[in-house]
């Protein structure tokens, strides 16, 4: 390393001064480089970029080393080293394509890099000339131009950081910005309360297929033809109906498959009704318009300009939904394209006055969209068809019958090409003798004969045969052979499938009268059919009780061809198709009275089974209750003794439950996971079964009067720990299902022999959990309020159906009746005078909710008011 004294430099005095000025000149541009470095450092800090930090810290150090470079070109070869291995450091971030460098910041990072390779280049070419080192330090150290050079370099080194950074904190704050923007819109959607599963190709099990190659052709050239055609002026609806197992949903599926790849479909709705949300009309156009956001970004900015404005506009009316969450984001664009929704097995809809309520919405309003366009598919109900006939037909929807309009040889056709191509997959399968045609041509015919219209048929038979490996498939085709259908009389379209299921059920009571076998059936695959939510293997023999999965998979044997089997326990057991449900429940259809399952009888054992469960875990009971009645539940019950307010530390406020807490609440999964399947199961549905088995039941009445006398209180309490949370929020639909519960185990008991003290102690408790829930609520909870789900106007005030007019209340407009309403404005306006204006925080989920929040903030605790209206806290 050279020493200052040295310099060729020192006794020279021009050159000294020149030097001195140099080194002011490089002081400051040093600084000026250090800061912007270090700027650059900290813009990097956190990218994911591996060696675009460690190549400033590079540079920063090579500043530091060109002071010593001023005297020293040692160091300028050391500057070149820094440059070569910056180039290296910077290297993987443009050369690996799969880097997960966002490609904005790698492309600036690329241009840093050239720009300092190019330097890196200049300068080794000068430094190269070895045999000149001498000379070359000599004249560096010394000459006017090697010094303004190096200020050159530095002054590049400068420019290139400076212009990396403009960039990467410019893109960095647009970034931020559209990650602002994303957010603020994903936390706007999320408060729509939908059904994240409705769509065609969600994962959710059971998913149905498309139609086998070749099969439903002329078909699925109609609808094709309707989605796409590009005159506005036709039909905007088309309505696919047809007979249960016909083919619907495989049809719709296919469609919306393509239409899906050619991005026309945007959103579906696929109806299930085992499941509570994807069989909620409620849910029906927040789901769609949520797909939609998804579908179109133009659609989500309107939808999240209609949000910020209103956002329980998912809870809404029907009407209002579809005018704020379709209409109004679609009224903000143009469609230049059509553009599908499918609502696939609009049958298995709930309930039926708002299917029909939603048919006629899409039918009045559709048209002012133009080329949005509507797909149903249903059976053909009553209140399906009544709903579309309201309207003028001629213009607003285009209809396919499939039982109707297909021509027989069409439908014969397609069955044949089904059932040859997959039988003789399994007969080349299990015998491998591929060059046999099996099974016969004439087999074959009487097989497709049988069919008739039902894919649903074909598609059973097919399992009858292979789906059982350990049964020999020519057997299997001779049995099937044996079905007996004759004549189908017009009116039993059924009949032929009904023939079927006889013949498979006849395989399980082949050999056996046994009752024993009878009730083992009865109970293991009634269960399957009626339970409202499929439950694994080992959940569903905890259950039942008395069958352990052994029974269960010995019972299901012969019914693979029907009821999907799993292979593990965790699994559930379901039918293939509701066609089954249909005919096993109905004594008409089910001749045969071994496999009969009575929905009423079998609705009262899945009731009595859902205590037994609960009591189980629940544990004996301490004190003789019903005694005391309601004397003893108010001073031995958990939500007596303990303030649930105190204990879940609820504060105060929690009436003004925000818009966002509350929705957010609902969207999350209030589901007590430490509980095994089966408790949780008879936790939420016992009432559910108790509601199917008809009023006046002896057993069950006594079995439900056992239990709430014994059991509500810790029931109750189970039940608050999951509608409020530890931070005090409530779950407001879990809340409103709760009162429902006990207002329709009310309304059965009173129908049937359960003692006054019973149904007393069931109305205490409803409005004693009430008062614990919402201690603030203005109007209290009068039991016989009841979850309006049939859109019916009930006034929340006298329950009273019918008014001349409906008036606003605490829970919302036109939730009254003319009287209560016009007590209620009276109240308001004597309290008005008094007070504040009151802040109005109404939590309005949904109609089932408002009967139970009823918040105005500034009315509670009114009691010193002379209240005539009615409209008092204990109301
Ligand atoms: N074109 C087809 N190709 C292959 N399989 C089909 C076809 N059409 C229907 N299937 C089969 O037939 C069975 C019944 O069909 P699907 O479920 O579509 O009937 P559906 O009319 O929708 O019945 P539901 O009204 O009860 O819902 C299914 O197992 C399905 O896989």
């Amino acid at each position: 390393m050279a020493q200052p004294g040295d310099s060729p430099l020192t006794g020279k005095e021009s050159a000294s001064l020149s030097s001195v000025q140099d080194s002011n000149r490089w002081t400051t541009l040093k600084s000026s480089l250090v800061l912007g470095l270090r700027a650059t450092e900290m813009a990097l800090d956190g990218l994911p970029i591996p060696g675009a930090k460690g190549c400033v810290s590079l540079i920063l150090h090579l500043i530091k080393t060109t002071d010593l470079t001023f005297g020293n070109a040692e160091a300028l070869q050391a500057l070149l080293s820094r440059l070569e291995s910056l180039h290296e450091a910077l290297s993987p971030v443009y050369a690996d394509p799969d880097s997960d460098v966002p490609e904005d910041v790698g492309k600036s990072v690329r241009n840093l890099e050239v720009k300092l390779d190019k330097l890196a280049a200049e300068w080794k070419h000068r430094l190269e000339k070895k045999h000149r080192k001498r000379d070359f330090i000599l004249r560096m150290l010394t000459a006017e131009d090697d010094r303004d050079n190096l200020t050159t370099f530095a002054n590049s080194i400068e420019q290139a950081i400076q212009d990396f950074l403009v960039v990467t904190i410019t893109s960095g704050r647009i970034a931020a910005f559209r990650e602002d923007t994303k957010s603020r819109e994903s936390r706007m959607l999320h408060l729509l309360p939908r059904t994240p599963t409705a769509s065609y190709n969600s994962a959710r099990t059971g998913g149905a297929n498309t139609c086998l190659k070749g099969t439903r052709l002329s078909i699925l050239k109609t609808i094709n033809e309707w989605a796409r055609n590009p005159d506005p002026s036709q039909p905007p609806m088309f309505w696919l109906n047809g007979l249960a197992g016909i083919g619907k949903t495989t049809i719709a599926h296919t469609i919306a498959a393509e239409l899906d790849t050619d991005g026309l479909l945007g959103a579906s709705f696929v109806f299930l009704r085992a499941d509570d949300q994807l069989k909620d009309a409620r849910l029906v156009f927040p789901t769609l318009a949520f797909q939609l956001s998804q579908f179109n970004s133009q659609f989500r900015t309107r939808l999240v300009q209609v949000l910020e404005q209103d956002p329980d506009c998912g809870s809404k009316r029907l009407d209002l939904q579809f005018a704020s969450l379709i209409l109004q984001p679609f009224a903000a664009m143009s469609l230049k394209a059509p553009v599908i929704l499918m609502l696939d097995a609009l049958d298995e809809c709930e309930p039926e006055t708002l299917t029909s309520e939603l048919l006629r919405i899409l039918h009045r309003n559709i048209k002012s969209v133009p080329f949005l366009r509507i797909f149903v598919t249903s059976r053909p109900e009553g209140y399906i068809r009544e709903a579309l006939d309201l309207v003028d037909s001629n213009s607003s929807h285009q209809k396919l019958v499939l039982h109707e309009d297909v021509h027989a040889e069409e439908v014969e056709h397609d069955i044949r090409l089904f059932l040859q191509l997959r039988l003789q997959e399994i007969w080349d399968e299990r015998t491998k003798k591929t060059s046999v045609r099996w099974p016969s041509e004439g087999d074959l015919e009487k097989l497709v004969k049988q069919s008739g219209k039902l894919f649903v048929y074909a598609a059973t038979i097919v399992r009858f045969i292979g789906g059982n490996r350990a049964l020999n498939i020519n057997r299997q085709l001779s049995t099937l052979l044996g079905v007996k259908i004759g004549h189908v009389p017009h009116g039993e379209p059924y009949r032929q499938l009904d023939g079927l299921y006889l013949q498979i059920l006849d395989s399980v009571f082949a050999d056996s009268d046994d009752d024993y076998y009878i009730q083992r059936f009865r109970a293991i695959v009634g269960s399957i059919v009626l339970l409202e939510r499929p439950l694994p293997l080992e959940s569903l023999a905890n259950l039942i009780g008395d069958h352990s999965v052994e029974d269960i998979m010995e019972t299901l044997y012969h019914l693979h061809s029907i009821i999907i089997v799993p292979a593990v326990n965790s699994e559930a057991p379901r039918t293939y198709h509701l066609s089954f449900p249909n005919f096993i429940t109905s004594s008409d259809r089910c001749t045969n009275p071994k496999p009969y399952i009575d929905p009423g009888k079998l609705a009262q054992y899945l009731f009595l089974r859902c205590l037994t469960v609960m009591e189980r875990d629940f544990g004996p009971i301490i004190v003789d209750a019903p005694d005391k009645g309601v004397d003893h539940i108010q001073s031995n019950t958990p939500l007596q003794n303990t303030n649930i307010a105190d204990e879940l530390d609820i504060v105060d406020d929690r009436s003004e439950l925000s818009h966002a807490s509350v929705e957010d609440l609902e969207q999350y999964d209030s589901e007590d996971y430490s509980l095994s399947p089966e408790i949780r199961y008879s936790d939420n549905y016992w009432c559910r079964h108790l509601m199917n088995i008809p009023t006046g039941d002896q057993e069950a009445a006594i079995a439900l009067e056992r239990f709430i006398m014994s059991y509500l209180p810790k029931w109750l309490h189970r039940r608050t720990a999951r509608i409020v949370d530890e931070s005090g929020n409530h779950n407001v639909k879990l809340a409103g299902d709760t009162f429902d519960i006990i207002h329709d185990a009310y309304r059965w008991a009173s129908h049937s022999i359960c003692s006054k003290q019973f149904q007393v102690f069931l109305q205490q408790s409803a409005k004693h959990l009430h008062a614990q829930l919402f201690p603030t609520a203005y109007a209290g909870y009068a039991f016989g309020r009841h979850l309006n789900t049939d859109n019916l106007q009930i006034c929340l005030g006298c329950e009273a159906t019918s008014s001349p007019e409906w008036r606003a209340g605490p829970a919302g407009p036109r939730t009254l009746c003319n009287e209560c309403g016009l007590g209620y404005a009276k109240t308001l306006k004597k309290r008005f005078k008094k007070k504040t204006p009151p802040k109005k925080v109404a939590a309005t989920l949904n109609s089932s909710n408002l009967n139970h929040i009823t918040t105005q903030q500034g009315l509670n605790n009114d009691d010193d008011d002379d209240d005539s209206s009615g409209w008092s806290d204990d109301n």
